[in-house]
């Protein structure tokens, strides 16, 4: 419990994913030494949305960094379906990559879900295929989407064994919501997923040992919904004006995440920063992913990364 007064412990994501990225690199290398496969990562973007161009440099250069091969492959916002369908193909052939990653959001007349399940399960480094959504939802090996992924390692380095904990995910998307309800069931939390169409979301967020918020709503989560002491993950990166209304009035923004920071880091026993929460380690799971990918692409099996 965190008595009045207190502040919440901060969750250094950012460090944290620092040290992983280290861990993959170093295990990148023993994999190399031994079987002479460097993991290799493509990343498809379509469009030039300046975010997404920013947040693909960062995962070419983070990838580098670890000693894997990164590919980008930009491609113009009249790219047909057909076409990035056809360069999904020839990257599911290439036996020097093992992960492939299409930028999300697609242009409108690209069907995404289409595009996502062409890719090969087993290089879905994103996690977004069907089949790994099954796979982990009957706890099957596969490839789990980055951020939640990234959340629960954070869970349990902060916390240790999760069992028994109320885990309240705010949120049910496929990217996060869901796999993240899947993976804290798997560590024996009892789960509730809220969204928009709860009743008395105050209330039930109030009962979550843990509470992760993933809806994409700048500060929604307020101080009172949080229990005293609990865990608080907040998957939000929102730009929202600066504070300062001369750099606003020029368009200047700021990042938050979907929790009202201020107010919660007065009540929670600890809280991940945004920036420097999740963001960091949703992209050193995605390396932890294709490194894993590329060990099972010649049937070996990759070394853990929960346990450090
Ligand atoms: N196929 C696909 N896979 C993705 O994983 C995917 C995607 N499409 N489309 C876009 C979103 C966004 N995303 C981020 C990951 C890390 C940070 C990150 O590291 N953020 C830093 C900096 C934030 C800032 O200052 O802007 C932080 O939170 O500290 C941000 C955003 C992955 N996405």
């Amino acid at each position: 419990m965190t008595a009045k007064g207190t502040q919440a412990s901060l969750i250094d994501g950012k460090g944290f994913a620092a040290g992983l990225v280290q861990r993959v690199a170093a295990a990148a290398e023993r994999l190399q030494q031994a079987h002479g496969v460097q993991p290799g990562l493509a990343v498809v973007i379509v469009g030039d949305d300046p975010a997404s161009r920013i947040y693909v440099r960062n995962k070419g250069e983070r990838t580098r960094e670890a000693g894997m091969r990164s590919d980008t492959h930009t491609l113009p916002d009249t790219t047909t379906q057909a076409e990035l369908l056809s360069l999904i193909a020839a990257l599911n052939a290439d036996a020097a990559i093992h992960g492939i990653l299409v930028q999300l959001p697609l242009p409108a007349h690209i069907n995404a879900t289409a595009v996502l399940d062409a890719i090969d399960p087993d290089k879905d480094v994103d996690g977004f295929h069907v089949v790994n959504a099954g796979r982990l939802a009957v706890g099957l090996p596969g490839l789990v989407p980055c951020t939640p992924l990234g959340c629960s390692l954070l869970l349990k380095a902060e916390l240790g064994d999760l069992s028994g904990l109320h885990a309240v995910v705010l949120g049910r998307s496929n990217i996060v919501g869901k796999p993240m309800a899947q993976l804290l069931l798997a560590e024996n939390c009892t789960v509730t997923i809220a969204h928009s169409r709860t009743a008395d979301l105050p209330s039930l967020c109030r009962s979550a040992d843990i509470l992760v918020a993933a809806v994409g709503r700048p500060e929604m989560v307020r101080g009172d919904w949080i229990k005293p002491g609990a865990t608080v993950i907040d998957v939000g990166i929102n730009r929202v004006p600066s504070r300062d209304p001369l750099k606003a009035a020029a368009g200047g923004t700021r990042v938050v995440g979907d929790v009202a920071f201020d107010e919660a880091v007065a009540v929670a026993g600890r809280i991940t920063p945004v920036p420097g929460g999740v963001g960091p380690m949703t992209i050193a799971c995605l390396l932890a992913n294709t490194y894993a990918a590329a060990c099972r692409s010649i049937g070996v099996a990759p070394e853990p990364f929960d346990g450090a």
